[in-house]
């Protein structure tokens, strides 16, 4: 029931109950930095110093349970504050908390596509230079071995994490207009490579994730560290697998 008060809570269509905003503050305040809240602004502005979420590109979600931790959609993701960040209900796909004047990020769908498909616990999307070079000099696959980086790559159909002279193999998709038409392409690939926790995108750059956002974060380093490289061993005529 929905009463006229200023603390009656709001309901959609389907008449699920959404807390107004200042209601909602709740879920995304707190003076813990590790909070998923927190953790999105602050991971924004250092990957921003990498040229990885520069000019309103890329982003980061994170997953706490059952509750999706998603940035507003083009702003500067480098200045962004706790308080716009929207949360949502992974199970109903229902927003918890949507701050007035903003739109969630256009990752939504892509971001879900991790959470719902891998369970992760963290989804990161860069427009890095290294990963867009890398789908330019690549076809369908970016792949790399006989890198000491490689070990920082899990295995995910099992245990454990990729030998040195393991191959790593990410798939590349092609890019659309629309971010949101990447949806189905990334899930069809998502279970074509079971064991990949990357998908890169021709011309646009890469989405990371991982069992918790500090591995998806570790995940996005080591192989943005080996997409560069592999762009200079092209450079100088080396195969990027021996
Ligand atoms: C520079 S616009 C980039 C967007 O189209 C998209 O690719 C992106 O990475 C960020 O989308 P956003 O909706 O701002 O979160
Ligand atoms: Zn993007």
């Amino acid at each position: 029931m929905v009463c006229n008060c200023s603390h009656s809570a709001k309901q959609d269509e389907s008449g699920a109950a959404k807390l107004p905003e200042s209601e909602s503050d709740s879920l995304i305040l707190s003076d813990d930095p590790n909070h998923p809240a927190n953790l999105i602004c602050e991971l924004c502005k250092n990957f921003y110093v990498n040229g990885w979420v520069t000019g309103t590109g890329g982003g980061v979600s994170i997953r706490d349970g059952d509750k999706v931790f998603i940035a507003p959609s083009g702003v500067q993701k480098e200045r962004m504050l706790p308080e716009n960040i929207f949360v949502m209900s992974l199970n109903s796909k229902k927003y918890l908390r949507e701050p007035i004047s903003l739109k969630p990020s256009s990752c939504t769908p892509l971001f879900l596509a991790s959470y719902d498909l891998r369970g992760s616990g963290g989804c990161i999307h860069t427009h890095s230079q290294n990963a867009v070079m890398c789908t330019l000099l690549f076809d369908d696959v970016f792949e790399i071995s006989h890198v000491e980086q490689i070990k920082a790559i899990p295995r995910i159909t099992e245990a454990g994490y990729l030998n040195y002279n393991d191959k790593l193999v990410i798939p590349i998709i092609e890019n659309t207009n629309f971010e949101q038409d990447l949806e189905d392409p990334l899930k069809e690939i998502i279970k074509k490579y079971p064991g990949t926790t990357a998908v890169l995108v021709r011309r646009h750059g890469i989405y990371v994730w991982g069992e918790t956002v500090w591995k998806a974060k570790i995940y996005n380093e080591a192989i943005d560290y080996l997409l560069e490289l592999a762009v200079k061993m092209k450079l100088h005529g080396i195969p990027t697998v021996k």
